[in-house]
């Protein structure tokens, strides 16, 4: 059995799939509600914030997604007493008795996701250690550290690179850094923000970014007594402070899932009501997913998006950091290009190899080329990247039904749109990388009106 079959029935058990391998009838419009609950991207890292108080700390609308049980026996192993459960929403994390914990569940642990390089700061403060065994997360490039590791040795951390992970030390304690990114990181920003909190002095992040996750995780910070601005141009200031308490916080909700519901709905030719989802957050998918032909309806409780009838347009897309168009919205998005009338094209310019998905939708009759330089054109509005790639997509082609083998958590969604967009029967194995980062999957299929069964 290889690693990644490995990783997604481990990911399937956690959530209490009850099989690995779903077949699906597809051809059929999806139709209905889902509940769309707190961010993957939010609040995983919202959970390992919770170590840097003094308090307990309560976290709401909680997925029920394989990360976050990841996350959930990381903390556990760390000594963090954690009630509640992801089924209901509600976590409870109490951080009073945190210890470096047992290395080799650590360790076991750490390759399902890319969350333990962020106990970094937090381990630091707490115990003026940390140990990071090698991470996980989705395969779809290189995905260095080298920006979380320049991060730690500016505020004054040791790093000790081991050929089981990483160790860090901070002999002479943490100092406030000025610190400028090569590229607006995610997870480095996390880092600063996870580690500047409490170091002494005015910690400067330039070329940060600005994500809605990283805003609600300032919002988290705030709440636990952190001085955190976010100036203008990308730059944020953290004033550190001696200690913090606890949280309670309703995270924000998951943004990436919302859009790829949308986009299943564009590709199955039917309409799905995505309780919890916002405008605000949601306004460049917006604009793409109207400039294709899709329509939606903002309501005060969520977004119901639909496809209007008549044919779906062509769209040049470019993946971004924020506010741009967010590289996970693209592989759910292809789907409906397959649909549109005429060629679109994707730039994908955050990592460098996120088309791999694709293959299968080529094998069901998608009309799909990918261009692993990526490719010029003169309206670029991102400037281009060595790692990009682009996709053409020419459309509308039939999909058919075909097997397939999930092979990361967006990819994977898109292979469960287009199996229920296809004619016929698919069978897709590897559903766990799916439930790596959607919720409650079963239910909501079934709630849309899915035709499909479990594979024992
Ligand atoms: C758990 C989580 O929140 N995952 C999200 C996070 O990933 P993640 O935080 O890993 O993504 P980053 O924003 O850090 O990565 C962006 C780019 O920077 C590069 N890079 C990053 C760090 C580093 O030290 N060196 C380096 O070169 C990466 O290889 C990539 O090309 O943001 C991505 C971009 O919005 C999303 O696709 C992921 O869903
Ligand atoms: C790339 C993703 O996640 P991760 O960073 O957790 O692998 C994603 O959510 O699409």
């Amino acid at each position: 059995m290889n690693s990644l079959v490995q990783d997604a029935r481990a990911a399937a058990a956690r959530v209490g799939l009850k099989s690995d391998t779903i077949v699906i009838e597809g051809g059929r419009p999806l139709r209905g509600s889902i509940d769309v609950r707190g961010a993957k991207n939010l609040v995983t890292k919202a959970m390992v914030a919770s170590l840097l108080g003094d308090e307990k700390s309560i976290l709401r609308d909680v997925p029920d997604i394989s990360d976050v049980h990841v996350v959930m026996s990381l903390l556990g192993a760390h000594g963090v007493q954690i009630t509640g459960d992801p089924a209901t929403g509600v976590l409870v994390l109490d951080p009073a008795n945190v210890s470096h914990g047992d290395s080799a569940e650590i360790d076991a642990l750490s390759g399902s996701s890319r969350i333990p390089i962020l106990f970094c700061g937090p381990l630091l403060h707490r115990l003026g250690r940390a140990f990071i065994p090698d991470l996980g997360g989705c395969r779809i490039g290189d995905r260095p550290i080298d920006f979380h590791l320049d991060a730690l040795r500016a505020f004054g951390a040791i790093v000790d690179k081991l050929p089981s992970g990483i160790d860090i030390t901070a002999p002479n304690g943490l100092h406030a850094a000025k610190i400028e990114l090569p590229y607006p990181s995610v997870g480095a920003t996390e880092q600063v923000l996870l580690t500047g909190v409490r170091v002494p002095g005015e910690t400067e992040l330039k070329n940060a970014a600005i994500e809605p996750e990283i805003m609600d995780l300032i919002a988290v910070l705030q709440k636990m007594g952190a001085i955190i601005s976010v100036e203008p141009n990308r730059t944020i200031l953290i004033e550190g402070v001696d200690s913090l308490g606890g949280y309670n916080h309703r995270a924000l909700f998951d943004r990436n899932e919302a859009a790829s519901w949308a986009s299943a709905a564009l590709a199955t030719g039917g309409s799905i009501f995505t309780a919890g989802a916002k405008q605000s957050e949601m306004m460049t998918f917006l604009n793409v997913f109207r400039k294709i032909g899709g329509a939606f309806d903002i309501e005060e409780d969520g977004i119901r998006f639909y496809h209007p009838g008549g044919d779906l347009k062509p769209v040049v897309v470019e993946t971004d950091v924020h506010p741009g168009f967010m590289t996970d919205w693209q592989q759910p998005l292809i789907v409906a290009l397959t649909q549109a009338h005429g060629t679109s094209i994707v730039h994908e310019t955050v990592y460098e190899n996120r088309f791999g998905f694709t293959d299968a939708l080529i094998e069901m009759g998608a009309n799909i080329e990918i261009h692993k330089e990526g490719l010029a054109d003169p309206n670029r509005r991102v400037p281009r990247r060595a790692l990009e790639q682009a996709a053409v997509i020419t459309g509308p082609t039939k999909l058919h039904g075909t097997e397939m083998v999930v092979p990361d958590l967006r990819g994977g969604f898109s292979h469960l749109i287009a199996a229920l967009t296809a004619e016929g029967q698919s069978v897709v194995s590897n559903l766990g990388l799916i439930a790596r980062g959607y919720g409650d999957i079963v239910n909501k299929l079934e709630k849309l009106g899915a035709d499909f069964r479990f594979q024992e």
